[in-house]
């Protein structure tokens, strides 16, 4: 293996359905796609509020997606996430209650979250060797790279395993702070990076290049704008990998 080679980027799918039989077919329309990762967004099931309903699918996705990490998001409608009813206490323990279930790999939580309740979680992801994402997402703009960087310090003080950064790409010169601030920050924590929109699709097939771990994918729907089908993304990675 060429040691000077970048690390190519792990194929996050997100699966977005309300009800246990749409989560099942996106499923389904994910395996056939084989990424690396699913993500569920718990934030659209019409159960979230149900633990055990939860724990449910997340077994059934053990089942039907072998193959694939499980990556377990409950985003928060501050940063974009479908509104539902959980108060912040009760989101935290579904959290952790994820964690102890054994069914996710990953679980991302957003940075702004409360630093003690997110304290809590790191220690109960360690326990239970899941892989823990801090996340900021902005769907209007993209900050300024200080900001940015100062919310990547946010995640590694609170010894995230990964940082990530979503956010929209309303100018082309969007895209090079994406790029700066993924070089950047690899020094100190795991980058996942990408901007929305249309001008993000670069990022999304080469932020890799400057450090980002995941890219994302559009599942049998798309969970945020400008994401590509997994056969573009595809083929724009291997592109790209020809070059660096
Ligand atoms: O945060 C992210 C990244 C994302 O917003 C994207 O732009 O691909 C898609 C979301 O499902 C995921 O939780």
């Amino acid at each position: 293996m060429d040691e000077n080679k970048v690390p190519m980027p792990l194929i996050c799918m997100p699966i977005v359905g309300t009800t246990q039989e749409e989560i099942n077919a996106e499923a389904v329309f994910a395996f056939s796609k084989d990424p690396d990762i699913v993500e569920w967004r718990a934030d659209y099931f019409q159960d979230v509020d149900d633990k055990d309903k939860v724990i449910a699918v997340l077994q059934s996705l053990r089942q039907t997606l072998p193959n694939q990490a499980v990556l377990f998001t409950l985003r928060n409608e501050t940063e974009g996430g479908n509104p539902n009813q959980l108060t912040e206490h009760a989101r935290f323990s579904l959290y952790l209650d994820v964690c102890r279930s054994g069914h996710a790999d990953y679980i991302d939580t957003e940075l702004n979250n409360d630093h003690d309740q997110l304290k809590k979680l790191r220690n109960e992801t360690q326990k239970h060797n899941v892989n823990f994402i801090l996340s900021f997402h902005d769907f209007e703009q993209t900050p300024a790279e200080e900001q940015l960087k100062i919310n990547a310090d946010v995640a590694v003080r609170l010894e995230a395993d990964y940082f990530k950064f979503a956010v929209m790409s309303t100018v082309k010169n969007d895209i090079l702070t994406v790029f700066r601030v993924t070089e950047d920050v690899s020094h100190s924590i795991q980058p996942i990076s990408m901007a929305m929109g249309v001008y993000g699709k670069m990022t999304r097939a080469a932020s890799w290049t400057f450090g980002s771990k995941v890219t994302f994918a559009q599942g049998r729907k798309s969970s945020a704008p400008g994401q590509m089908t997994i056969e573009e993304l595809r083929t724009s990675i291997d592109n790209i990998r020809t070059l660096v």
